[in-house]
């Protein structure tokens, strides 16, 4: 029996399952997700990429617990998710989502999503750092303490999109949860930033357990596995090098569609 407060003793290392996991949107007739199985080893990089609408952000929702999938079974370190005290679960993930919010706080409440007196204000400047943004934060006469938004307070800042998302991933970083997920969390940045981000995500991400989605192919070749998606199910699954061997598959379709523009 399900009792819904099951406590995560493990803190650092784990594994994920979907285990033949399908769900419709509340009202759908369409399965947005297919029968859709698989395994993130402890640790392992998993890059999910696809076509728009194939049931990638979905796949992280379920993931999230923000719907609860009639059929099959998400499972973390072999227990079903849905038996897991929910806010000590939703502490193993830090996530950074395409639409994610920024609050009309500071930028250090922003990042740390605490009150000033628990934030470790080096930390802040760290992670500020790795997200790119440190630059941009020296030049403004209160830094850290500069608020988002001139909604409240006139010395306030606007970010720039690719700005924002560089703030959302520091965020992130901050919280440094034994799970990361970036949906889509680059695509607002310039491709020079873009770079620099994913050349630090060894260091950055380490040897945690990580999901990636990204349109960009070429900015999921360092994962330990790609999964193709398409029309919610899974339509492909392996390496790179692997993936491409079939000519005729989607993957080979999508990376040849972008490899243009590169050579
Ligand atoms: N809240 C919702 N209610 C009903 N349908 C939804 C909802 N959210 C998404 N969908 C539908 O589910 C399908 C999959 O959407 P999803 O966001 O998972 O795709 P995606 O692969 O992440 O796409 P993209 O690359 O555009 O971000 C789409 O057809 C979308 O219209």
């Amino acid at each position: 029996m399900p009792h819904n407060n099951k406590h995560i003793t493990n803190r650092e290392n784990h594994e994920i399952e979907f285990r033949n996991v399908s769900f419709k949107y509340p009202g759908a007739e369409q399965y947005t997700i297919k029968n859709v199985s698989l395994k993130i080893p402890v640790g392992k990089k998993l890059a999910i990429v696809g076509l728009n609408g194939a049931g990638k952000t979905t796949f992280i929702k379920l993931l999230m617990r923000l719907y609860d999938p009639p059929e099959g079974e998400i499972l973390l370190d072999g227990v079903n998710i849905k038996e897991y005290d929910y806010k000590e679960y939703l502490k193993l993930f830090s996530v950074v989502f395409q639409d994610f919010k920024l609050l009309s706080f500071t930028i250090k409440e922003n990042i740390s999503l605490a009150d000033s007196e628990t934030t470790d204000g080096d930390k802040i400047l760290d992670v500020l750092k790795d997200a790119g943004l440190s630059e941009r934060i020296k030049e403004l006469e209160y830094g850290i303490e500069t608020a988002v938004s001139k909604k409240f307070d006139e010395k306030g800042i606007e970010f720039s999109g690719g700005e924002s998302q560089k703030l959302a991933i520091a965020r992130a970083l901050y919280k440094d949860a034994p799970i990361v997920i970036l949906d889509e969390a680059t695509a607002a940045l310039d491709p020079i930033s873009e770079y620099e981000i994913y050349s630090k995500f060894d260091t950055l991400v380490g040897d945690k357990t990580s999901i990636f989605i990204s349109h960009r192919l070429s900015s999921c070749r360092f994962c330990d596995c790609i999964a193709v998606f398409h029309n919610g199910e899974i339509i492909q699954y392996g390496k790179h090098e692997e993936l491409l061997k079939d000519e005729n598959s989607k993957y080979a379709e999508l990376w040849n569609a972008q490899a243009q523009y590169y050579n």
